[in-house]
Order: structure tokens, then C-alpha cells, then sequence
């Protein structure tokens, strides 16, 4: 009671403006803050890293720094434009789980209309950058890359767990956008990088799907194959994670990389596929937790191995 009638403290014409003042900046901060979120930047930061992979393998060695940024920074715009695409669909069922209720949408920080016109402006300086600083190939796989992960893969979220095979192609083109941009035709060493990043995100979005399955339920999302009947989640990723091994030498034996590389991919290649299997054999969320870590560990690290033994060879 006592603290309803504590009297407020009395300002002065010059107190409320020092106040406007600190409002106003820590608005601006907390509406900033809500645009960075939109842009999922740790994922954003691993695109980057796989774009810069697919340009200098296409480049063979002989890559400028320069078409490389602006590569960088106009598949950076594209994927803030498509994760703000995802979100803006996808802010009712966000809404009703715990790990995204929480993003700018669902939180009320941002309007729908707002995150409409930032993702539309962004898509479109995006794919209208890449086509006159990079190359118009750069551009329209950009473009198909937004309209797969934004267009597709996530209203296809409520019918169906093959939505993810869908959203598999978006997620492993970024490598074949870098190799475009590098201006090399698009053959088989492009397709190498391509089914490393397809395969790999089977065991990642599996785990991740299977740890928060009864939040996807809650919000009426399919994400596990076979509704997650017991023992299919873990199976299907170990499947993948052992298929990866051999795909993952393929730029060894296009001559792209040299036998160091080999020897890591086929390192992390197991430990993968073991984490994996562990899961196979018991469905926990240590195990599921195990698979999902070792996913996050095994992309940058063969990613880098994949260039360093790239230069190397080419030097
Ligand atoms: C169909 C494909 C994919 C699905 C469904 C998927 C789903 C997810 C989800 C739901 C998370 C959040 C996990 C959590 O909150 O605990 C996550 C984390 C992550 N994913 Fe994926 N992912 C996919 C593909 C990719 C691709 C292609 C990349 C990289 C280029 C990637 C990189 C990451 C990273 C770095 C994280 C950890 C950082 C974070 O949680 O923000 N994912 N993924
Ligand atoms: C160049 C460019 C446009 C690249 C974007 C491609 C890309 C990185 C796609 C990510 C793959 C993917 C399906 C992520 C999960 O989203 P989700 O919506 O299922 O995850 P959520 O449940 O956390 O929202």
C-alpha cells in the first residue's frame, strides 16, 4: 500500500529532457538489437565462412579480396532478407515455443510490417548488388536461394517432414554461391562442396529436431520423420553422418585438396558418424546434445582444413 502512495519524485522541466534523452538512444539500441536477432547471425557468420570456402577453392588459388566482399556482404543482405522472410511467416508458431518466443516478432519489438519492408528492401538491394559487383549467376542463385529457405522449406514446415530435404538445397548452396562468385563454371568440384553441406545438416537438424520435438509438436511444426517414432531419428542420422565420410573426400580426389585434408575429413568423418551411431543406439538428449555439438565443431573445421589444404597445394 505504502509504496502506491510514495509520491512521485518531482522533475523539473530540464529532469525530463535529461530522461527523453536516455530513452530515446536505449530505444534505438533495443530496436537495433531486434534487427541483428532477425539476422540469425551466428548462422549468417557460418554462410559467410562457406562462401568464402566455395570462392577461393573456385578461384584455385588466385582470388582477389575485393569481389570476395562484395560477394560477402550481398549473400550477407540475402540471408538477413530470408531469415527476416522466415520469421515474419513463422511468428505465430514462434510464438507458441519457448526457444523462439522470444525473437522481435513474437515479442512484439518489431512489427510484421516493418520486418516486410527491411526484408523486401534487403532482398532486393541484395540480389540487384550481387548482379552488378559480383556477376548475374552470383545473383539469381542468390535469389533462388532466398525463395527456396523462405518460400518453400518454411511454410512446407506444417505438412510435412520432408520439408527438411527442402531446406537442406538453400542450407548447402552458399559454397556454390562463392564459387559463382569467383566467376569458375559450376562443375563437379561446386558440386563437391554442395553435398557436404546437404548431407551434414541431416544429423544437425535431426538432433536438433528430436531435442525440441514436443515444442514443434506444441506448435503443430513436422520436423521428425516418422512423427519420431522411436529409434527412426537416430538411424536415419547415423545413415547420413557415414555417407558423409565418403562424399566428404571428394574434393581430395578431384585433386582440389591434397592428402592432409583426406586425413581430417576422415578424422572428423568418424567422430561425426560415432556421435551419431551413439544416438542410434540410445535416443537421450546427451546423445542428441552430442550429435548436435559435434555437427557445429565438424562444419568450420572441415571447412578450413578444405581451404588451407586448398592454398597449400596451389602455392
Ligand atoms: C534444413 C536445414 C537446417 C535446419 C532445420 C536447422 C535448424 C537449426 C536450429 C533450429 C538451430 C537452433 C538450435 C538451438 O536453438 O538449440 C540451429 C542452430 C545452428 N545452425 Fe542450423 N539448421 C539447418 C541448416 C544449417 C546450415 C546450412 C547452417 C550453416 C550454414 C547451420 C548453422 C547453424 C549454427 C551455426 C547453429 C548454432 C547457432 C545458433 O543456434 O544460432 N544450420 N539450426
Ligand atoms: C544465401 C542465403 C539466402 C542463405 C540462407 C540459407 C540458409 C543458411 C538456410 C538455413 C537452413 C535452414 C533451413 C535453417 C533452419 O531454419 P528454421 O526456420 O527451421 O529454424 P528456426 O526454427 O530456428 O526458425
Amino acid at each position: 500500500m505504502n509504496s502506491l502512495v510514495t509520491p512521485l519524485p518531482r522533475t523539473t522541466t530540464a529532469d525530463s529532457a535529461e530522461a527523453i534523452d536516455c530513452v530515446v538512444p536505449a530505444a534505438r539500441a533495443g530496436r537495433l538489437s531486434a534487427y541483428f536477432q532477425l539476422a540469425k547471425p551466428r548462422i549468417a557468420l557460418m554462410v559467410l565462412l562457406t562462401v568464402t570456402v566455395g570462392y577461393v577453392i573456385g578461384s584455385r588459388g588466385v582470388w582477389q579480396p575485393w569481389p570476395l566482399l562484395h560477394a560477402c556482404f550481398g549473400i550477407l543482405l540475402a540471408v538477413v532478407a530470408s531469415s527476416s522472410l522466415n520469421q515474419l511467416i513463422e511468428r505465430k508458431t514462434d510464438a507458441r515455443m519457448p526457444r523462439t518466443k522470444s525473437r522481435p516478432l513474437p515479442s512484439a519489438r518489431l512489427s510484421a510490417f516493418e520486418v516486410l519492408v527491411f526484408a523486401l528492401f534487403c532482398g532486393v538491394v541484395s540480389v540487384v548488388y550481387l548482379y552488378f559487383t559480383v556477376n548475374p549467376i552470383t545473383a539469381w542463385l542468390t535469389l533462388a536461394t532466398i525463395v527456396l529457405y523462405a518460400l518453400c522449406y518454411t511454410p512446407l514446415k506444417r505438412y510435412t517432414s520432408l520439408c527438411t530435404v527442402i531446406g537442406a538445397v538453400p542450407g548447402a548452396l552458399p559454397p556454390v554461391l562463392g564459387w559463382a562468385a569467383s566467376g569458375a563454371p559450376l562443375d563437379l568440384g561446386a558440386f563437391s562442396l554442395f553435398a557436404i553441406m546437404f548431407v551434414w545438416q541431416f544429423p544437425h537438424f535431426l538432433a536438433i529436431a528430436w531435442l525440441y520435438r514436443d515444442q514443434y509438436e506444441q506448435a503443430g511444426l513436422r520436423m521428425l520423420p516418422a512423427e519420431g517414432r522411436p529409434g527412426i531419428t537416430g538411424a536415419i542420422s547415423s545413415g547420413y553422418a557415414l555417407v558423409l565420410i565418403p562424399i566428404s573426400l571428394m574434393p581430395a580426389q578431384l585433386g582440389l585438396t591434397g592428402d592432409a585434408y583426406a586425413l581430417v575429413a576422415l578424422v572428423l568423418g568418424i567422430l561425426y558418424a560415432w556421435s551419431a551411431v551413439l544416438f542410434q543406439r540410445s535416443e537421450t538428449r546427451r546423445c542428441a546434445r552430442r550429435v548436435l555439438w559435434t555437427s557445429l565443431v565438424y562444419l568450420p573445421a572441415i571447412l578450413i582444413a578444405l581451404t588451407l589444404d586448398h592454398i597449400r597445394l596451389m602455392n
